[in-house]
């Protein structure tokens, strides 16, 4: 690349520096997305450019590969019902140790790998998550799944302290109960409810697809753009870890998200490639219209 051409690539991002100055991106980072250790290292380099380039970005990470693998090391099965964890107590000790004391810190330590910019927070932490027990709904029958937790309330507090001093918080998707129970809450779920309660300009959700499949698994036709409505509709027909994804993206905008993104992950630079063009990356979620705040 010429020096002519690296500076028309700069400018070519600078409506979309005006635009999102100051505003806070939430990104999801799943587990899936983080299994190469060159993407990991990409991952964290664009999520400095953003805090450099003026943006507030905040990760919520998940970690389900991860964790299984660990409940593997420890003999114990893993079960999904409708895309969610079935966490029994003994499962639960191993998901947090995986979540807060491991992923968490592998990923503020790839962050600070440019300076004191990443600090590590569980959702327990601050009350930032307050989570009641879900039950899965399997062909409209409520399935028990353990100490698996939907959010109920958010305290965003500590994230936006954070955001002052100009950090970057990485959350883990863990809740206290009110009844002083933990919980095990899907990481797609826990980064919508924060984009909502911060407000956010966008939330960004990182996986292992190019995005939403319109028929998946006959055909990989991804979805570029859907609204709400459309997307609401399209919900009962999609199975494992899309279920909570695209619930997650459909609740940030009916709470209020402009708009929400799943991307592929497995992208160098998916997150850079999202926010500074207009290449149409993956899917884009979108209120209904006259729902645009
Ligand atoms: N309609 C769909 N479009 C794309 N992926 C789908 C669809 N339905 C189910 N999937 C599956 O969902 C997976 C992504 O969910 P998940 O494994 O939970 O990812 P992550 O760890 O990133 O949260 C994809 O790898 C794919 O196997
Ligand atoms: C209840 C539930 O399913 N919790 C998830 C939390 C981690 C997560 O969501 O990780 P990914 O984003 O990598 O899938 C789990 O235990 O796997």
């Amino acid at each position: 690349m010429t020096p002519l051409q690296k500076s028309e690539a700069l400018i070519e991002a600078l409506p979309w520096l005006a635009r999102f100055q100051g505003a806070v991106v939430v990104i999801k980072y799943g587990g899936n997305a983080m299994t190469e250790e060159h993407l990991r290292e990409k991952f964290a380099d664009d999520v400095v450019f953003l805090r450099y380039a003026g943006l507030r970005p905040v990760i919520v990470h998940g970690g389900g590969p991860q964790i299984n693998a660990a409940l593997d090391l420890h003999g114990i099965a893993s079960h999904f019902t409708a895309g969610l964890r079935v966490t029994t107590p003994e499962a639960m000790q191993v998901v947090r140790m995986v979540l807060v004391g491991q992923v968490n810190r592998d990923v503020v330590g790839l962050v600070n790998r440019h300076g004191p910019f990443a600090v590590g927070l569980s959702g327990e932490d601050a009350h930032l998550f307050t989570a009641a027990r879900k039950h899965a709904v399997v062909d409209g029958i409520p399935v028990d799944i353990g100490q698996v937790g939907e959010i109920v309330e958010v305290n965003p507090g500590a994230v936006r302290a954070l955001l002052a001093d100009g950090r970057v918080p990485v959350v883990s998707s863990i809740a206290r109960g009110h009844d002083g129970q933990i919980y095990n809450v899907n990481a797609d779920t826990a980064a919508a409810a924060l984009a909502t309660a911060l407000g956010a300009a966008k939330l960004v959700v990182l996986t292992d697809v190019e995005g939403l499949y319109a028929d998946w698994p006959a055909s990989d036709k991804v979805i570029r753009r859907i609204t709400a409505g459309e997307l609401a509709r399209m919900l009962p027909t999609l199975s494992s870890g899309m279920v909570p994804k695209m619930e997650a993206c459909l609740h940030a905008v009916q709470g209020g998200v402009p708009q929400a993104h799943v991307v592929d992950g497995r992208q160098p630079h998916v997150l850079l490639s999202e926010i500074f063009t207009d290449e149409g990356i993956g899917t884009m979620v979108l209120p209904d219209e006259g729902d645009t705040p």
